[in-house]
């Protein structure tokens, strides 16, 4: 709803009241609608200041509204009411005018920004576009790029970027209310027409055709496949060309193919389980609502890698101080080096001085004393970090929370070489860490409820997406990876070339197949981490089969290329070919393609057509199969928690959903289907069988999948 007051005499005062983040349900349109009708009616008002509740401008339309029919006012009326209406009206904006909410702003005559506040058209993050003349009036505001960057990304930008852009027309410091009611006096009179957006030409480049079609390129490429990105650039040059009435036209068309379309469900349900995994849980009962975090004051990175580099960096862009370990004085200075650059060089992007007075270098476990937490980030091995965990338990404080950044080891032995287990916690950053959104909190079986919602709560402050996840083997997101990657290797053996996959892949929406993947991460880590598991290396029982590995179907080939030195990007050559080692642009490599035809006539393998719906089936069903497993075993408390972790660590592309969604929007009886075909075709690929979950929930009838948490609490229950 929306409260109406009259305050200092002449100024009708409209509140939008809306917990959390006065989104405009029907209620407030209806409550705003009826507020400014009686404020332009009553001779006695002067100028309308329009604001949000507790400190929150409006967050914009409410997005729990569209999955049901539409009641109340419609958004475009309301807000060209506002714009139209003969009285000034003054948005006093604090805390987040996004996505309608900046559109109702746009449509006030004035826009008073407090300093702290954030603003932006997120809409394209939601599969549609600012359709409530969003993309209409901010190209007529602050001009075509800018407004299309806006539009196209989803930004969001601070007051004081908004001023210099031209969206505010004050930003302050003060009381932003009182300082909106001052002004809205002050322009009490003055001629409203040249505020009025919709009148405006917005300002175009003089070669607006090939600034389009350089823009359209760029949305294409940036998220393949994804249809909102398009429809914003196909809106804004609507803006660009056609009067503002037509412009409104196009705008509507576009949003309401865009509205009912399966992309906008899928990044809605992305934006929903974003929040859902926040609400984390542990098969204890310990919760987030349940579980107190301690406060960090102080933190300690040990082992200075790219890996603890990047989270050296996370914590002191957060504002936290720093003790950064390496070993030896070398190793240190060379970190340091590296360390202090990034720092400067993000602080330079942001117009900010770096904070390097928060980070201390050291080669002393000795500094560790007064920190309230450490991620230890050495090398991936196990020995290592047994002794690593039981130095710093005796250094630190007792009840130092101390954490893990492995990706894949056992977080409980870690917590079993320390004096205090519980106090240990997996914190699973992505490379680089200062820049990936996704960090997996991983609990063992004794680790507290206050160290996991420590750590949770530590992400978040680090700007992370953190969901919570159980102690196996790869976790969530690499346990899931597994099965994927064997997939793409095998399809190698079978027939396909590592160009087809990744072509696949990457038109299904993946900003890099398998294989690229896998060069510019370094071939050499799967090797690492199969020699580990006794797949490759001394661990393997002599005479064993080279493609068999404990009783299943394993591929050698890259352990082939690894032992050749073809390591990926850094070594120039992996499963592609670049002009120099750290070169990044791959080339298809003939060499390669030989060596596959050698390798299959040595093993005897009839290579065969493999189609693009064969490789997008087996690579990506084999991960989902994965997934429900993950589910059963209670490793992921829910599907949300999952198809997070592969939108913000994998790549996967939003507009599908995540993994497990993708299941469900495919049809779970057919992905059932095809793994019971492609299993049959492969008994030897374990993986390849439909996990028990996935058949309960297709007896179950396939319920949404909000529901299947109900179907894994029964199997859990039956354990
Ligand atoms: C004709 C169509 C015209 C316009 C289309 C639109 O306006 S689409 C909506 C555009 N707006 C957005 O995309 C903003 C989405 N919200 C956010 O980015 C953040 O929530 C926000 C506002 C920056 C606040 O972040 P914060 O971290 O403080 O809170 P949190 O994200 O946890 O949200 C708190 C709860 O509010 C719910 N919520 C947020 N925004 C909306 C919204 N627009 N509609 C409905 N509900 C919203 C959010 O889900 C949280 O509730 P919970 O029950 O915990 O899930």
């Amino acid at each position: 709803m929306a409260r109406y007051t009259r305050i200092a005499g002449s100024i009708a005062l409209i509140t939008l009241k809306n917990p959390p983040v006065n989104a405009l349900s029907a209620a407030v349109r209806q409550g705003i609608t009826d507020s400014v009708g009686r404020a332009l009616s009553d001779p006695e008002v002067e100028a309308v200041v329009l604001c949000g509740e507790d400190g929150k401008f409006c967050g914009g339309a409410d997005i729990k509204e569209f999955a049901r029919p539409m009641t109340g006012p419609g958004l475009v009326p309301m807000i060209d009411a506002i714009e139209a209406g003969e009285k000034p009206v003054v948005a006093a904006i604090e805390g987040v005018a996004l996505g309608g909410g900046l559109e109702l702003a746009l449509a006030c005559h004035y826009r008073i920004a407090h300093y702290k506040a954030r603003l932006g058209l997120p809409e394209v993050t939601l599969g549609l576009i600012p359709a409530a003349g969003g993309t209409q009036r901010l190209p007529r505001l602050i001009g075509v790029p800018a407004a299309l960057d806006l539009i196209t990304t989803g930004r969001h930008v601070s007051a004081h970027e908004a001023l210099k852009l031209g969206i505010v027309d004050r930003v302050t410091d003060r009381n932003t209310l009182e300082l909106a009611v001052e002004f809205a006096k002050s322009v009490s009179g003055q001629p409203l027409a040249p505020r009025r957006l919709s009148t405006r030409q917005p300002s175009c480049p003089t070669d607006l055709d090939s600034f389009l079609e350089g823009a359209m390129l760029r949305v294409r490429q940036r998220a393949r496949g994804a249809i909102a990105p398009v429809a914003c650039v196909q809106a804004v040059r609507a803006a660009a060309t056609l009067p503002f009435s037509q412009g409104m036209e196009q705008e509507k068309e576009l949003m309401a193919s865009l509205f009912t379309s399966a992309q906008a469900r899928a990044m809605q349900y992305c934006f929903f389980s974003q929040r859902t995994v926040g609400r984390w849980s542990m098969p204890s009962g310990a919760r987030w609502d349940n579980s107190k975090a301690q406060p960090i004051h102080k933190a300690a990175v040990i082992g200075l890698g790219t890996m603890g580099r990047g989270i050296a960096v996370s914590l002191v862009q957060a504002g936290i101080p720093v003790v950064a370990v390496e070993m030896e004085t070398k190793q240190l200075e060379v970190a340091k080096h590296a360390v202090t650059s990034i720092l400067e060089r993000e602080a330079q992007k942001r117009g900010k001085e770096p904070k390097l007075g928060l980070i201390h270098f050291s080669i002393d476990l000795q500094d560790l004393r007064e920190v309230d937490l450490v991620i230890e980030a050495v090398f991936e091995d196990m020995a290592l970090k047994k002794q690593v965990f039981r130095e710093l338990s005796s250094v630190c404080r007792p009840n130092a929370f101390l954490c893990t950044n492995t990706s894949s080891l056992d977080v409980n032995q870690l917590a079993a070489a320390t004096r205090m287990p519980e106090l240990v916690v997996g914190m699973h950053f992505f490379a680089p860490a200062h820049v990936m959104k996704l960090l997996e909190v991983v609990y063992g079986p004794r680790s507290s409820p206050v160290a996991v919602a420590t750590a949770m709560q530590l992400g978040k402050r680090l700007g992370k997406v953190s969901v919570a996840v159980g102690n196996c083997h790869g976790f969530v997101g690499n346990r899931m990876l597994m099965p994927y990657m064997e997939q793409s290797v095998f399809l190698l053996e079978e027939g396909a070339t590592p160009e087809q996959v990744d072509q696949a892949l990457e038109e299904f929406g993946f900003p890099m197949g398998v294989f690229r993947v896998s060069d510019l991460s370094g071939l050499d880590v799967g090797w690492k981490v199969r020699k580990g598991l006794g797949l490759t290396g001394p661990g393997v029982a002599p005479g064993e089969s080279a493609r068999i590995r404990q009783g299943r179907r394993y591929c050698p080939l890259p352990d082939l290329l690894c032992k050749q030195g073809r390591l990926g990007q850094k070594t120039g050559k992996g499963w592609y070919l670049y002009d120099k080692p750290g070169g990044r642009v791959a080339k298809s490599d003939p060499w390669l393609h030989n060596f596959l035809e050698e390798y299959r006539s040595q093993h005897g393998l009839q290579a065969h057509p493999v189609s693009q719906q064969e490789v997008l089936e087996r690579c990506l069903y084999s991960l989902i199969n994965e997934g429900f497993r993950i589910l059963e075993d209670g490793i992921a408390a829910g599907p949300e928690d999952i198809d997070t972790i592969y939108v913000f660590g994998y790549g996967w592309p939003p507009h599908r959903g995540g993994p497990m969604f993708h299941a469900g929007a495919v049809g779970l009886p057919t992905v059932l289907e095809k793994l019971e075909h492609y299993s049959q075709a492969h008994p030897d690929i374990p993986q390849l069988q439909p996990s028990s979950l996935l058949r309960r929930l297709v007896t179950a009838g396939s319920p949404p999948i909000h529901k299947w948490r109900e179907v894994v609490k029964t199997v859990h229950s039956q354990l």
